[in-house]
């Protein structure tokens, strides 16, 4: 096992290049399996989740080449074999493969997902949504058994706002008889990117990155080329970074639209952002100001940034309350930034930070993947050297972060863990 060592209080500079939408590619890969030609998909990011996620194609008789960030994925001979452990478990996007087999194969046997573990993450909704397009829907030992004579279009009210399921209902009704309309679904970008993925393979979708989805199911769909989007919640952690620490950093390959709410945030703390087609500038001022953050559906603020934005909140002048609408108890990371002297207390379901605070380099575990960004930046920005454990969670979402910080100008490396740290860590 491995872990990270930080050594903090060095501005950076430079440019950084963003790589692809982890929360589109997980999705963009099993919606191959509804095709009846191969797929290729270019621009993927390099993290380990599509690397489980290929093996899960490959399992149920998926041919995948891999060359470089391109894939291509031939699901001609894929069979709705059960998937009800293993690797389904290591992440959340293998709920993917309940929408997409059911569309397909009108069967499917996959095991509650995994993920980060930020409180409860029912999968309710997608249920509803299946059910309504003619599934019988059961949940035997942990695993989802789906099954339909036929899926038909029908209209779905989303009593809550989800990516998951807005994204698994589209994947099983795009081969429904018939109209689906999803009522109150949610907005994000990765939305539009499976839908436009959809499309290219003859899905006939209207309204993706809107509240209301109209589908008009069709017979079959064939294999397309598509390049994916760049990822916003990588783009937003480096643009938090930069905003913390940066002389200058050019964030590259991002579509600054989809970071509105954060760059409206450092705006009012004092950074200077300055914006291009596929471009933003960021860099620090002497004197941040505190805001205060309420993390909501898109476009609010999103989530997968709260963790980030509270590292940087700590060097802002001022009290800054963190409030996360989304997973109320997405906090995890505040006790491990506390151990490096941050002035942070949770209180009725939000973080109040006060700062600023000199962060003093520690020993800390990153709990899932956002609080491994969260840390990484507060080691950037500490004094001493910050040693962070747990970074199989980290490797899920960020490519190349190593290489990446260190062209900035970071002193950041890999060391393999000890035997006894290795022990230390499983009990803590
Ligand atoms: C792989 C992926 O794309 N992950 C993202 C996706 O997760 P995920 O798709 O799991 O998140 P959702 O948008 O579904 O969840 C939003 C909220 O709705 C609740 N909920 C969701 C589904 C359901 O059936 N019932 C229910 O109550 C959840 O507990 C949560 O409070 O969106 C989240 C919210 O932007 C992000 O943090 C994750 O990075
Ligand atoms: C919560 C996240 O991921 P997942 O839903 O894949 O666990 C995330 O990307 O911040």
């Amino acid at each position: 096992m491995q872990k990270l060592l930080v050594e903090g209080g060095k501005r950076l500079e430079g440019t950084v290049r963003i790589g692809g939408a982890k929360n589109s590619a997980v999705a963009l890969l099993p919606a191959a399996i509804l095709a009846d030609s191969p797929v290729t998909i270019e621009g993927l990011p390099k993290i380990s989740d599509l690397q489980i996620l290929g093996d899960l194609l490959e399992e149920i008789g998926g041919t995948v080449k891999k060359e470089g960030q391109t894939i291509e994925i031939d699901p001609s001979e894929m069979i709705s074999m059960p998937l009800p452990n293993g690797k389904v478990k290591k992440l959340r996007a293998s709920y993917y493969f309940m929408g997409a087999m059911l569309g397909r194969f009108k069967k499917a046997v996959i095991g509650l997902p995994g993920g980060c573990h930020l409180g409860p993450r029912p999968i309710d909704q997608h249920i509803k949504g299946f059910e309504a397009l003619g599934a019988q829907v059961t949940n035997e030992q942990g695993a989802i058994y789906l099954r339909a004579e036929e899926l038909r279009g029908a209209r779905i009210y989303l009593d809550v706002v989800s990516v998951g399921a807005t994204i698994n209902i589209m994947l099983a009704a795009v081969r429904a008889k018939g109209k689906t309309v999803i009522e109150n679904a949610a907005k994000e970008p990765e939305i539009i990117d499976v839908a436009t993925l959809l499309t290219s393979m003859g899905a006939k979708i209207k309204g993706a990155g809107t509240d209301v989805i109209r589908i008009e199911g069709v017979d079959q769909l064939s294999g397309c080329n598509h390049t994916i989007i760049p990822d916003r919640i990588e783009a937003g952690t480096y643009t938090i970074l930069a905003a913390a620490l940066g002389d200058g950093i050019l964030i590259d390959n991002v579509i600054p639209q989809h970071l509105e709410s954060l760059l409206a945030k450092l705006r009012e703390m004092g950074v200077t952002v300055e914006e291009s087609d596929e471009q933003l500038f960021i860099k620090t001022s002497e004197k941040l100001k505190s805001v205060d953050i309420k993390t909501l559906v898109h476009p609010g603020f999103p989530t997968d940034l709260q963790q980030p934005f509270t590292s940087l909140l700590t060097k802002a002048y001022g009290t800054g309350v963190v409030t996360d609408t989304i997973y109320q108890a997405r906090f995890k990371h505040i006790d491990e930034l506390r151990r490096m002297n941050a002035h942070i207390k949770v209180e009725g379901g939000a973080a109040i930070v006060a700062g600023p605070s000199l962060l003093q380099g520690a020993k800390v575990k990153a709990t899932d993947l956002r609080a491994g960004a969260a840390l990484v930046i507060a080691g950037l920005m500490a004094k001493g050297i910050t040693e962070v454990t747990g970074i199989e969670h980290i490797e899920r979402g960020y490519e190349d972060l190593v290489e990446k910080l260190t062209n900035l100008g970071a002193t950041i490396w890999h060391e393999k863990m000890t035997e006894e740290e290795v022990e230390q860590f499983q009990n803590s």
